[in-house]
């Protein structure tokens, strides 16, 4: 691996997955390869009696190379809720995803790591995503829903990201919402607040296409 990253967000629901999709395609299109890992899932469906999480399977398609289900997610659980609750019967060791983790790193360039929710969501009952993002030892990148609101959960998240030790690469703002009053002038709040590089504007797509999404994403 030469480059890895941990992707958060300000919540659940903001689009981190959709932007770990649109760098996965970034860095395929600057010629590197990419796996991608969504070590903690709740909410999944059975499939062959296995559980299976979209994020979990959007990530493993989009990878350069085949890598198998459990060690792009080792913990899914069915619930969707927090992981601390879901995975109360199989609760997550930090370990066993660093074990995972170790496995992707020799399979590609660049490994990108989606959290689960927000940076102190738990993933069990003593530890939370900031625990996990400090474990891999990964820069971080935080993706932003403009949306209402978004300022103050942005300030907090990245000022919980720099207090935990880690390194925020940067942030990408992404358009979850067809329309949003002022929008330009909440992006400009956000750049002159957050003290990291804007990656990029995913814009609203109401039908993705993570290529399109992926020119939108510059880093260095
Ligand atoms: N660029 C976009 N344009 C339109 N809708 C978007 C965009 N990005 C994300 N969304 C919407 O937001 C939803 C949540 O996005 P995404 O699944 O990436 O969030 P998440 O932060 O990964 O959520 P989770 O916490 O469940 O992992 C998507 O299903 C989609 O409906
Ligand atoms: C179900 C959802 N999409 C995520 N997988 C889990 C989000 C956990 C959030 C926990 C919390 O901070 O309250
Ligand atoms: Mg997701």
């Amino acid at each position: 691996m030469e480059k890895g990253y941990f992707i958060t967000g300000t919540d659940t629901n903001v689009g981190k997955t959709w932007a770990t999709v649109a760098l996965m395609r970034y860095f395929k299109q600057q010629g590197k390869s990419v796996v991608g890992m969504k070590p903690v899932a709740s909410g999944c469906f059975i499939e062959q009696g296995m559980p299976r999480n979209l994020d979990a399977l959007l990530i493993q398609k989009n990878a350069s190379v085949q890598v198998s289900y459990d060690v792009v997610n080792p913990y899914a659980y069915q619930l969707p809720v927090a992981p601390h609750i879901a995975g109360m019967k199989n609760p997550v060791e930090l370990a066993n995803v660093l074990a995972k983790f170790e496995q992707l790193k020799t399979l590609a360039d660049v490994v990108l790591v989606e959290g689960v929710g927000g940076w102190y969501a738990p993933i069990n009952n003593h530890q939370d995503v900031s625990d996990l993002a400090l474990a891999l030892g990964l820069p971080v990148i935080l993706v932003v829903a403009i949306k209402l609101g978004c300022i103050n959960h942005a300030k907090l998240t990245f000022q919980a990201i720099v207090r935990s030790g880690l390194v925020c690469a940067g942030w990408i703002a992404v358009c979850t919402e067809p329309e949003l009053l002022c929008l330009d002038s909440n992006i400009q709040t956000l750049n002159a607040l957050l003290n990291t590089p804007m990656l990029g504007v995913l814009p609203f797509m109401e039908s993705v296409d993570f290529d399109i999404l992926s020119t939108q994403l510059t880093l260095c």
